[in-house]
């Protein structure tokens, strides 16, 4: 029998990604203030929203099946990115990140009264050399806007990922083989 949940997320990746696992889900409202705490690491901060946003859409639903949330960040030198504000952020996120690694985080959380399931997967990218004129470039095509780091690996910035050390499907937003994972877990 396929497995039925929510997916408390608007990101068309995610809902992309999910459809290639054999569950059956439908979109529920999962939106939260995504502040960092004063004191709090990346990790903790990542594996919080992700399962906030599991709450906060248990909240929002009928409260009949177990509600996946995910969140992902970038991570340079300890520095938490998350989506740009404008393009002098998006500019002072790929400068931090060129000709470099970085790390994506990416953490979900599957929330029930009954059960609750987590995990994160940690991912190294490294970048090619970037100058102002392509960043610049790069941000007028409108793709950096709603991504963490503001970059995305899946479109036009897949051409600035030199090497990749990690799970592909969770730097673009939910790690298909550990969601999968979590997902054989739920009520067995
Ligand atoms: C690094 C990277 C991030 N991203 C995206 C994944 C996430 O959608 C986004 C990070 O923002 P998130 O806050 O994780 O998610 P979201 O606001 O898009 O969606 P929701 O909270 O409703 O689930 O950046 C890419 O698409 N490609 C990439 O290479």
């Amino acid at each position: 029998m396929t497995l039925k949940i929510y997916l408390a997320s608007r990101s068309p990746r995610r809902h992309s990604l999910l459809k290639q696992l054999n569950v059956d889900f439908t979109q529920v409202d999962g939106e939260i203030d995504e502040s960092v705490h004063s004191g709090e690491n990346a990790q903790a901060y990542v594996a919080r929203l992700a399962l906030e946003k599991a709450k906060k859409g248990w909240s929002n639903s009928d409260r009949d099946r177990p509600v996946l949330g995910a969140d992902t960040i970038v991570v340079v030198d300890g520095n938490i990115l998350g989506k740009p504000v404008d393009f002098s952020d998006s500019r002072r996120m790929l400068k931090s990140m060129s000709n470099r690694s970085h790390q994506v985080m990416t953490a979900v959380a599957i929330y029930s009264s009954e059960q609750l399931l987590q995990t994160i997967v940690l991912s190294d990218v490294e970048f090619c050399e970037l100058d102002d004129k392509q960043i610049e470039t790069y941000w007028q095509t409108g793709e950096p806007q709603d991504k963490a780091g503001s970059y995305a690996i899946q479109g036009i910035g897949g051409q600035f990922v030199k090497k990749i050390n990690g799970s592909y499907s969770a730097i673009v937003g939910l790690p298909l083989y550990e969601t999968n994972q979590l997902l054989d877990k739920v009520y067995s």
